[in-house]
């Protein structure tokens, strides 16, 4: 695949490196500043030199991105601001194959089937969840955990988030969902959805060992995308024959 990068930070610096050892080709890059970046800058190349863009950046590089005409499949990663990310790349998707994972790791598209499961079985445990990353990261919380409350709150009727218990000064309602975002040094991303009720717990737990699961992740969704017709694609309809 040629292959157009949105952002050059930590993540897409990753993928560059697997995509060439895998044979395919960086055509070129939008970045933020990206100036060592030894790709060239997209307003220097043919835009449909590409097959297929990947973008791990940030929303303020990618939202005005995708408000402009972009004529590549896309496979997109940028957390926070989802819901005016998924807004537009619905859009794009009348005309492009469109991607997006907040989690780029099948094992996490894994954990939320088997969270939709547990929400059916498990209605009398209150529900926490808990999410830990390294210490650059901006947004909090994550993406995914994002994701997971959202299958919560399908699940649980009248349930809504608590994401600070700071001000709170009475005892935990059921309806509660309790979200913690904890920060420090280079963890990779880990979470954690807990079932709580008296004298019994029961967890389910992703952890990523490595940043290059979220960029293989990534790279594969892009070889079955270039091939998909135009449409929103996930996890849950990727694989799928048409
Ligand atoms: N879906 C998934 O599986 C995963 C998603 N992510 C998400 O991918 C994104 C990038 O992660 P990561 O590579 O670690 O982050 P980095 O901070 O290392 O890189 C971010 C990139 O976006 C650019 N950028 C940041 N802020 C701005 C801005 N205000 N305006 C223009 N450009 C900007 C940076 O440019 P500059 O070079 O100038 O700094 C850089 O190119 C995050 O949203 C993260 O949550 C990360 C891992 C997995
Ligand atoms: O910023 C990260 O690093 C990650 N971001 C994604 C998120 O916000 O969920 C995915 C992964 O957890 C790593």
């Amino acid at each position: 695949m040629k292959i157009l990068l949105i952002g050059y930070g930590t993540m897409n610096k990753i993928t560059a490196r697997l995509a060439e050892e895998e044979g395919h080709e960086i055509v070129g890059i939008i970045a933020g500043s990206g100036k060592d970046a030894p790709y060239p800058a997209f307003d220097t190349i043919d835009a449909a030199e590409a097959d297929v863009a990947i973008d791990f950046s940030h929303p303020d590089l990618l939202l005005p991105l995708l408000e402009d005409e972009v004529k590549t499949p896309l496979v997109i990663a940028t957390t926070g601001q989802k819901e005016e990310i998924v807004s537009l790349l619905k859009e794009k998707s009348e005309s492009l194959p469109v991607f997006f994972s907040a989690n780029m790791s099948y094992g996490v598209h894994v954990v939320n089937t088997l969270l939709k499961k547990a929400l059916t079985m498990l209605d009398e445990f209150d529900l926490e969840m808990v999410e830990r990353h390294h210490n650059k990261k901006v947004d909090a919380p994550s993406g995914t955990l994002v994701k997971l409350l959202d299958t919560a709150l399908d699940h649980r009727e009248n349930s809504y988030p608590v994401y600070d218990r700071s001000n709170i000064h009475e005892k935990r309602k059921k309806e509660e969902i309790g979200i913690s975002a904890i920060r420090g040094g280079s963890i990779v991303g880990t979470h954690d959805v807990i079932f709580a009720k008296d004298d019994e717990v029961i967890e389910i737990t992703h952890q990523a060992q490595s940043k290059e699961i979220f960029a293989n992740g990534a790279l594969k969704a892009a070889n079955v995308l270039v091939n998909r017709p135009n449409g929103f694609y996930d996890y849950n309809n990727l694989f799928e024959e048409r």
